[in-house]
């Protein structure tokens, strides 16, 4: 991290939201509902295409059978997103489930939102669970402090092309964007990209740092490192 950037892109999943709130949390409600969205939606168009992706990725296996085994790597897969977020915005409808953000995070993101920084996220997480996991913090609806949501529709998070995209969507100079993620093939690519990067490191959950790139233990450790003069 060189410059004060103008745009923050951030990653979820252990930048701003505990790993352990969308593995134990997330993931779980997601599964045991799997079956029951795809009998009452399966029909509707763009399930249909979802599942008709998700037989590419498994010919002939029954879907369900399919999205279990990617959540059980931890794939993230388009098709299997997007039906992850249609059950969670169920669920985030009926009350039943609420967001987890780190407690360092909907302060800085309004500050830096106060302050002229445009923010945007980037998360392998479907648009839409993006915008419902930030629309209910504990803290409020947060989704008014971004511009954009990407998702994978934007290329793949270990792909430095999909990180020029961005930029060249928000119309800024890699060099003034500044990406953060607890990945470090995610920094990797985006750094291949000219885009500045920074390594989230939360203890908590377990995130190793990598030797490679700066590192910040949370936001407001970002937000104070933009104040400090470059190293000499
Ligand atoms: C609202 S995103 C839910 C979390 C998720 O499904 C996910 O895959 C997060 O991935 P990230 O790229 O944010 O680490
Ligand atoms: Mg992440």
């Amino acid at each position: 991290m060189t410059t004060r950037p103008e745009l923050v892109l951030l990653d979820i999943e252990g930048t701003i939201a505990p790993i352990s709130f969308v593995h134990d949390v997330l993931f779980p409600y997601a599964r045991a509902r799997l079956a029951g969205f795809v009998a009452a939606h399966g029909d509707e168009p763009e399930i249909a295409a979802a599942l008709a992706e998700l037989d590419a990725i498994a010919p002939g296996a029954p879907p369900v059978e399919t999205m279990l085994a990617l959540m059980d790597r931890d794939a993230k897969v388009g098709p299997l997103k997007l039906i992850q977020g249609r059950i969670w915005a169920e669920g985030f409808a009926e009350g039943a489930l609420t967001s987890r953000l780190y407690p360092d995070v909907a302060p800085v993101l309004r500050a830096w939102h106060g302050s002229g920084l445009r923010l945007a996220i980037y998360s392998s997480g479907s648009e839409e669970a993006q915008r419902l996991l930030l629309g209910h913090t504990p803290d409020g609806g947060l989704t008014a402090l971004f511009e954009r949501f990407f998702d994978t529709r934007m290329g793949g998070k270990r792909d430095a092309a999909s990180y020029a995209a961005i930029a060249r969507s928000m119309a800024v100079a890699p060099a003034h964007v500044l990406f953060l993620s607890d990945v470090a093939d995610e920094l990797a690519a985006a750094a291949t990209a000219g885009i500045q990067v920074c390594q989230i490191v939360r203890p908590e959950d377990g995130t190793i740092a990598s030797a490679d790139y700066p590192t910040a233990p949370d936001l407001a450790a970002v937000a104070a490192a933009f104040d400090r003069p470059d190293p000499a």
